[in-house]
């Protein structure tokens, strides 16, 4: 993008419109300050993130209850959905969030300008969902593990519409067998059946967890069926939330309610909630498909982890280099054929770019 030059007047404005803002938010700060230290606000309590508007967050109090809105201290820039809080409740319903607890993960997309931004935090795993039809290339789902493991957060592949699936499975079974050898749980759902989600109940149950995936595959129908009470659809987002300015691209964390088939009839009162989480936004959904660097890639295939590092020539680009470990191990069958070409395939397209 190229870099447009503001004339004086225009950084002049820029300029007083930010002094403006941060003077508004220091009062605003300065009033809490005040009121937390007069005692108008309860005592910490601990919290996550649900949702987030522009400067004002919806807060999930740990111990249960209904979301409290809460805004910011002016030291808290950059909280993100599924973020944990320290956080305190005022006397008219609404809350101040005061702390940020350490973040094990996050989740980054690229914003207009191709700079990465935290969407959402404090993620289990990542539910790479995939469909009978239209037909997966390895190739993708490999592109969406190495994304997946350059975050550190779990994939788990979901292959969904096996209503469409010929009964002995053929190619597709073959291949979901490899990734399983290679250790990613794999979970088989269809929508099209009552008992179809039952695996992808078990897999979601006491985690947060997000979906990501191709158009068509089926995420929307997937995540329609675990909320059913939720409307979903784009746009059709609570009055409130509507009048934030970040409506189409801030993700919401939703509490799972358990299917009901796990909810065992001796189970403890009060574990009905605990069918998981899920973060879920439209930017979400389009993870995986980023920029990465070769080394990202490299590790993103776990099974050459053991081998990287073992090259003859530490800058071994793994090409045709003599003494090359990832080279060897695929000419012993240690490395998958495939997956290797995968690898390839991946870093020749970031050469391209
Ligand atoms: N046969 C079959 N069709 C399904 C199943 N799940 C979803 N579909 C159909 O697949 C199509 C795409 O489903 P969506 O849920 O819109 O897919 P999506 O991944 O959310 O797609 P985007 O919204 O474009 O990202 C729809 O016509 C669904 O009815 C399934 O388990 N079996
Ligand atoms: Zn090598």
């Amino acid at each position: 993008m190229s870099k447009r030059k503001l004339s004086r007047q225009q950084r002049w404005r820029i300029e007083k419109i930010h002094a403006e803002r941060t003077k508004r938010a220091e009062q605003r700060d300065g009033r809490d300050t005040a009121r937390l230290a007069a005692g108008e606000y309860g005592p910490e309590q601990s919290g996550r993130v649900i949702a987030h508007f522009g400067r004002s967050l919806e807060v999930a109090p740990t111990d249960g209850g209904d979301a409290v809105r809460c805004h910011l201290r002016a030291n808290l820039e950059g909280l993100v959905t599924g973020d944990w809080v320290v956080w305190r409740a005022g006397q008219d319903g609404s809350g101040v969030v005061v702390a940020r607890q350490p973040r094990d993960n996050v989740l980054e997309r690229p914003d207009a300008r191709g700079r990465l931004k935290p969407v959402a935090a404090g993620i289990d795993q990542i539910l790479i969902v995939f469909a009978v039809e239209p037909e997966p290339h390895s190739n993708l789902i490999d592109r969406y593990l190495v994304a997946a493991e350059a975050t550190g957060i779990a994939p788990v592949l979901v292959l969904n519409k096996v209503d469409l699936l010929p009964d002995e499975g053929g190619e597709l079974r073959t291949l979901l067998d490899r990734y399983a050898a290679l250790g990613y749980p794999v979970v088989t759902t269809t929508t099209a059946t009552s008992s179809g989600l039952d695996a992808l109940h078990r897999q979601l149950k006491d985690r947060t967890s997000v979906f990501v995936g191709q158009s068509g595959v089926g995420k929307s129908s997937l995540i329609d069926r675990l909320l059913p009470n939720e409307d979903l659809r784009i746009g059709a987002l609570s009055a409130d939330s509507r009048k934030g300015t970040h409506t189409t691209t801030t993700a919401r964390l939703y509490r799972l309610p358990s299917s009901t088939t796990d909810n065992a009839p001796d189970g403890a009162p009060g574990e009905e909630d605990s069918g998981g989480e899920l973060i879920d936004s439209p930017g979400i959904r389009e993870f995986g498909l980023t920029h990465l660097n070769a080394d990202q890639v490299a590790d993103g295939f776990i099974e050459f982890r053991d081998y990287l590092g073992h090259c003859r020539f530490r800058d071994c680009r793994h090409r045709a280099e003599p003494g090359c470990a990832l080279l060897n191990a695929v000419e012993r069958g240690e490395i998958h054929a495939d997956r290797f070409a995968s690898y390839r395939h991946i870093v020749d397209s970031l050469e391209e770019n």
